[in-house]
């Protein structure tokens, strides 16, 4: 889940995407880049860390141009490296930037057919890098001269449906010529499209979440459908087309429950009002089936679980309080590279409030369990700061299979409630009660504000992937590559990368 943001403007964008990668940094804390466009020249800058190491005066200064492109990344495949951030730049056809988010599930084998029958050189192991240069493939076989247009950008995305499997939100732009952005046939990865009207004309802008917008001064036009592409001109000229034969709504319902930020709407959906309706549902089944559990607080764990542990104490009508102080210099720990960085985050992040704990029952709330990372090590520090009993609440169900589309849960091993009960993920934790949230509520929780998303992609809670590609086979493969346990592994030919930086996971834990 990274964020990514693409606008064509009037005056120069530098700021304005730098300001947008701020609001977008919740997606993605491992690298950010930006990339303009001034006439016939894009200006780069992309490095490992947070938004505001990346990017110091003087690569501001050199960022010049009326469009850009810009992206935060988490990364989900390949290697932490600084040559996988984003965006991408191919130099044929026309000169190309691509920032993505999502996660190709076939980029292996199209990685295979970019050397063997496309004759395309990729130089690291990111799988963006190969759906940048499918896009390059595809549009220089649709453009017949120097002459590129709209049309011909809509087929070559076409072709890219085609052959790309797996999830992606994307924003590109080709040199001279306009933004491009386009989402999957089963829109996975959120984005939208938002305008803003000028002095000197009309200014668009396509972002992950509508936040961006919001903070940026541009109002929400609409989401980019599923399948669809949107082109916009250097002269900002708006064209759309459906570019997917079959497209079918199908967006991540872990973007309601963690991924995205709670003030964004998502394919019509408030992010805010979908959490406080899984705090109502959550409430209902503590009072229907654990009605004797003598709660006296409740707690959520910052930052992400707060809408819904606010809600579930209103249904129950109980006191909410909040136990623990988050330390606001500590980014988000799940999507932190490596378990030991994660676990010592952790600590570092969170502290009791002794008062909220000494001799009360507590209900510790969280949004989501996926490694445990987190439950486990609150709710001892709930028994340390003498709590009388402490009961765990999720508001999203048991995380059981590895995401495919763009989060890092690669392996069934790491994840906490995988061939474990409910029972024994409790005593796992430390907990004296485990409630956790059905999956038929919370996809009701999110249908409640937009009734007409029918299909979501629950894979992480129940196994099945929209894009039917993923089978055990495919399964073991990722394990094998991208385990926890063996650390992000470090390019085999990292000395002919273009990244005189490179560490893997593992020398960056040993490390700290
Ligand atoms: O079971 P785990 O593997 O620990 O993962 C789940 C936890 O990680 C996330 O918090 P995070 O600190 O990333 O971000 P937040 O501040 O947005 O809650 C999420 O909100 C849970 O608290
Ligand atoms: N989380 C994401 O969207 C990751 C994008 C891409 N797969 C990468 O690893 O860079
Ligand atoms: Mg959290």
């Amino acid at each position: 889940m990274c964020g990514i943001i693409g606008v064509v403007g009037k005056n120069p964008v530098n700021q304005l995407l730098y300001d947008g990668l701020l609001v977008l940094q919740h997606r993605g804390q491992d690298a950010a880049g930006i990339v303009t466009c001034d006439g016939n020249t894009f200006y780069m800058h992309k490095n490992n860390g947070l938004v505001q190491d990346v990017f110091q005066t003087r690569h501001m200064r050199s960022l010049q141009g009326n469009a850009g492109i810009a992206h935060v990344r988490y990364p989900t495949a390949g290697s932490s490296s600084a040559a996988e951030a984003q965006p991408f730049y191919v130099n044929s056809p026309f000169g190309i930037v691509l920032g993505h988010n999502g996660n190709l599930t076939n980029s292996t084998q199209l990685k295979e057919e970019m050397f063997r029958q496309d004759l395309r050189h990729i130089n690291t192991s990111s799988d963006s890098e190969v759906l940048l240069n499918v896009l390059a493939h595809e549009i220089e076989h649709t453009a017949h001269s120097a002459v590129l247009n709209s049309d011909m950008i809509f087929e070559a995305v076409a072709g890219v449906h085609k052959r790309c499997l797996g999830a992606y939100a994307v924003v590109a732009m080709v040199a001279n010529f306009g933004l491009l952005a386009f989402r999957d046939p089963n829109g996975i990865r959120p984005l939208v499209i938002g305008k803003s009207e000028t002095e000197k004309g009309v200014e668009y802008i396509v972002a992950s979440e509508s936040v961006a917008l919001d903070v940026l001064g541009f109002k929400l036009v609409r989401d980019v459908e599923p399948g669809e592409a949107i082109f916009i001109d250097m002269d900002g000229n708006f064209f759309s087309r459906q570019c997917a034969e079959k497209p079918k709504l199908s967006p991540c319902i872990f973007e309601y429950v963690y991924l995205a930020r709670p003030d964004s709407v998502i394919d019509k959906v408030s992010v805010y009002q979908t959490r406080l309706h899984m705090g109502v549902s959550l409430a209902k089944k503590i009072a229907k089936e654990w009605g004797d559990l003598h709660i006296d607080v409740v707690i959520p764990i910052p930052d992400t679980s707060r809408p819904s542990a606010l809600q579930l104490a209103n249904a129950l009508n109980l006191t909410y309080r909040e136990g623990f102080i988050k330390n606001r210099y500590i980014g988000r720990t799940f999507i932190m590279p490596g378990q030991a960085l994660r676990k010592k985050s952790v600590r570092q992040k969170l502290n009791p409030i002794g008062m909220e704990f000494k001799g009360k029952n507590v209900l510790l709330v969280d949004d989501s369990i996926v490694r445990g990372t987190t439950s486990k090590q609150i709710v001892q520090m709930a028994r340390d700061a003498g709590a009388n009993k402490v009961y765990f609440a999720s508001a999203a169900p048991p995380v059981r299979f590895p995401n495919v589309y763009g989060i890092d849960m690669p392996t069934r091993d790491e994840l906490l409630a995988t061939g474990r009960t409910d029972q024994q993920i409790c005593e796992e934790i430390g907990a004296d009660a485990l409630i956790y949230q059905d999956l038929d509520a919370l996809i009701e929780a999110v249908q409640l504000s937009n009734p007409d998303i029918k299909m979501f992609d629950c894979s992480c809670f129940d196994g099945n992937y929209v894009t039917g590609d993923i089978d055990e086979t495919y399964l073991n493969n990722v394990e094998s590559a991208r385990g926890d346990k063996l650390g992000h592994k470090k390019p085999a030919n990292s000395s002919t990368q273009l990244d005189l930086n490179l560490v893997t996971i593992k020398e960056y834990e040993e490390a700290v």
